[in-house]
């Protein structure tokens, strides 16, 4: 612990407390997120400590980077050191933008959406069999001081699924969660293409794409598949693969792979890369 300083809390994570903190060896910024496993079984200890070694091995431009772990057994608590993102996270800009009543212009739209589609594709085809995010929302995506996007909490939310007494402590409707999730709480890596559509829809539209008073109405909505356009200034390009990604039946939802192929989308990671 006394490797670093800490600054202060910068926000809530879906599974812990974040904070600022300095490694004092090169004054660098990072964070750490503080994950309480005091009620933990040992059946979910043993997957945190699976989740946080896989963490520990995700390299990539667009997945938030992970720096080292520190267990503190005395107040059962372990601190995952995570790269800074000055830029924070994509809910509160989102947020903003909804206040301002100013709408993303279509290229940050497209940066940010191929940066995702490129975190996404390295971790549902790592060799070492793919890894499922599971919770991909505005609020777990972060950016940089550079406005690159960073993918966070990868893999962690595995564990912190709905069995997981830690998995009630975040709130919020699950505005993300696909049709075949609410149908038999099947999750598959298709799961992760439609609430990156979901994402996609909410930067358009500066709102989800489906509203709902309860979790029951919401499923009905999400099952049925349909929602508004997108904003119509926006191509007709976009509102193509927000409508792919939100393809109900996920037997037909394309993978990350065909989505990267397509070519009015391989043709923008070109000219953004
Ligand atoms: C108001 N909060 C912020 O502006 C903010 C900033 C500047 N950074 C963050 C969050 C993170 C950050 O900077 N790095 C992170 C790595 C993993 C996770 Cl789960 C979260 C973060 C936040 C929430």
């Amino acid at each position: 612990m006394d490797k670093y300083e800490v600054i202060g809390k910068i926000g809530k994570g879906s599974f812990g407390e974040v904070s600022k903190i300095i490694r004092k060896s090169d004054r660098k910024e990072l964070v750490w997120k503080e994950i309480n496993y005091g009620g933990m079984s040992e059946k979910e200890k043993s997957q945190l400590v699976a989740e946080v070694n896989i963490l520990r091995e995700l390299r990539h431009p667009n997945i938030v980077r992970y720096y080292d772990r520190i267990v503190d057994k005395k107040n059962a608590k372990i601190y995952i050191v995570m790269e800074f993102c000055a830029g924070g996270d994509l809910g509160s800009l989102i947020k903003k933008k909804q206040k301002s009543r100013e709408n993303f212009n279509e290229d940050t739209i497209w940066k940010i959406i191929m940066q995702l589609c490129l975190a996404l594709m390295s971790c549902h085809q790592r060799e070492k069999g793919k890894i499922i995010h599971r919770d991909i929302k505005p609020g777990n995506i972060f950016l940089d001081e550079n406005f690159n996007v960073k993918l966070g909490d990868f893999g962690l939310s595995r564990i912190m699924n709905e069995d997981s007494i830690y998995a009630y402590t975040h709130v919020g409707t699950p505005y993300y969660m696909s049709p075949e999730q609410f149908s038999d709480g099947k999750y598959n890596e298709k799961s992760d293409i439609w609430s990156t559509g979901c994402l996609l829809f909410e930067i358009c539209a500066l709102t989800p794409p489906f509203h709902a008073r309860t979790q029951a109405e919401l499923a009905l909505k999400v099952k049925e598949g349909l929602k508004e356009r997108i904003p119509k200034q926006y191509s007709s390009d976009l509102q193509l693969l927000v409508n792919a990604m939100m393809t109900v039946d996920y037997n037909r939802r394309p993978s990350i792979e065909e989505i990267l192929r397509n070519p009015f989308i391989s043709l923008r990671i070109k000219e953004n890369q």
